[in-house]
């Protein structure tokens, strides 16, 4: 399995004061920064685009950015995103005419590439397309807002996930992304999510560096 990867939603931070916030959260012992990219259409809401990850990187963070794209079309913006710095781009495959294609062109522009699963959609969307992967995403909420409930039906998808990834014999992250806190990533990960999204468990706690270290102990116990 991958190593713990703890990556903070930066959806639940304030917007007024991101690059501090970024900063922060990655000094408090984050490892990613999830970027969560939204455009009331694919999903109901309208968050951040390339411009602001190139301002975080121009305000020097170096940390992995986890660009979470929640839009539709995809193929379109993906080259924007791996200009500006983006680590690693995530797409919904319900918004992409053709998921193999989008794989191979975020793959092309440089960039890790990964697959997210809404809670309804089935595990066989992963089927002819896995291990061309570098990540799974299983969506613990429906996608286009932070502060949720984790749905508890993410944690057999897990599981289910888990065993495929661990028959394809890749070294492919399992991530898991929509109400996970400190009190339940335990059990995320014995699930087998390695690489753990929280927005506002983690940017509504008064301490970053206590929730996140909490996280990791917890995560540390169940593997
Ligand atoms: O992609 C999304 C929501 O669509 C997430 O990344 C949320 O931003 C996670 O927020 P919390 O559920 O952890 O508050
Ligand atoms: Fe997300």
């Amino acid at each position: 399995m991958q190593s713990t990867v703890i990556a903070p939603s930066i959806l639940s931070a304030n917007f007024a004061r991101l690059g501090e916030e970024v900063d922060h959260v990655l000094k408090a012992g984050a490892d990613w920064v999830h970027f969560d990219v939204m455009d009331n259409h694919y999903v109901p809401n309208l968050t951040i685009g390339p411009m602001v990850c190139e301002a975080l990187r121009k305000h020097g963070v170096t940390a992995p950015i986890d660009v979470h794209l929640m839009v539709q079309p995809v193929d379109r913006i993906v080259p924007d995103f791996a200009k500006v710095g983006a680590s690693l781009i995530s797409f919904h495959p319900e918004a992409s005419a053709h998921v193999h294609r989008t794989v191979q062109l975020i793959k092309a522009s440089g960039c890790q590439v990964g697959l997210v699963l809404n809670p309804a959609t089935p595990v066989e969307v992963l089927d002819y397309v896995l291990e061309e992967l570098d990540l799974v995403l299983l969506m613990s909420v429906n996608p286009g807002f932070g502060g949720q409930s984790f749905i508890p039906s993410a944690l057999e998808k897990l599981r289910r996930v888990r065993a495929m990834i661990d028959r394809s014999g890749k070294p492919i992250r399992l991530e898991i992304d929509g109400g996970v806190k400190a009190d339940n990533i335990a059990e995320i990960a014995a699930a087998g999510a390695d690489t753990f999204v929280a927005g506002s468990a983690i940017f509504n706690a008064p301490d970053y560096a206590d929730v996140i270290a909490r996280m990791k102990a917890a995560v540390a116990g169940a593997r």
